[in-house]
């Protein structure tokens, strides 16, 4: 597994406001969006595309243009919902397909309630879309139903990540066509499971509590 971690001043910005408790929720959304494009833009610097020759008013010349079959974008619902826009934007032809997955907050455990996205992945580009690796099992479980499906490079874009749970990614996606690409690998998890310093429950910070 690869991890890309995005240095760069301004996702450094756009996350510290994103991390403050005093962040309301349209504000939070605009800047998960925000931060989806600009750690996108790394995401994708590995996307197939093809040679075409275009004439421009000038002269012909050959160009490229994102290559068939066309990526797909998975975004793990409820949070990862808030990244979908925000990366489609780049991947204009991209194919979107959804996993809705839950962690038990009691055991962390994740369990999946919702797969609706292609049985045969085969010879496909997967970007996945999750706001926060914390233990690990919610993208862990997702990456490996996408290998599965015959997914032969998936990309996780992550705003923040533990270390618990990218050294849970190395372990059990080992050896694995996967990259993961983040904001911030932050300091651990707290006993409760959340990522610490982080920024609180992503689903719950953009949408309002489930429950
Ligand atoms: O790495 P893990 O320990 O598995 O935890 C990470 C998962 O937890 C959160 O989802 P949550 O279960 O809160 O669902 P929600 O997005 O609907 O709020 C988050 O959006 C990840 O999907
Ligand atoms: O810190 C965390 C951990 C898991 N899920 C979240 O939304 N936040
Ligand atoms: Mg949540």
């Amino acid at each position: 597994m690869r991890l890309h971690v995005v240095d760069h001043p301004l996702v450094a910005h756009k996350l510290t406001t994103l991390r403050d408790r005093r962040t309301d929720s349209p504000t939070f959304r605009r800047l998960a969006d925000e931060l989806v494009t600009l750690l996108a833009y790394e995401a994708t610097r590995d996307v197939r595309t093809e040679q075409v020759d275009i004439e421009t008013p000038v002269s012909a010349t050959t160009g490229v243009k994102l290559s068939y079959p066309r990526p797909l974008v998975v975004p793990i619902l409820r949070a990862g919902l808030g990244m979908l826009d925000g990366m489609v934007r780049l991947l204009p032809t991209a194919e979107v397909g959804f996993l809705g997955m839950i962690r038990d907050e009691e055991t962390l455990q994740a369990s999946t309630y919702a797969t609706r996205m292609p049985e045969d992945l085969s010879g496909r580009q997967v970007y996945v879309l999750d706001p926060m690796l914390a233990t690990g099992g919610t993208l862990v479980a997702a990456i490996q139903e996408l290998i599965k499906r015959g997914a032969d490079d998936v990309t996780a874009v992550v705003l923040l990540a533990a270390p618990e749970g990218v050294e849970v990614m190395e372990r059990d996606l080992a050896g694995a066509p996967v990259t993961v690409v983040t904001a911030s690998v932050d300091e651990r998890l707290n006993e409760s499971g959340y990522i610490v310093p982080g920024l609180g429950d992503a689903g719950d910070r953009m949408y309002g509590a489930a429950e």
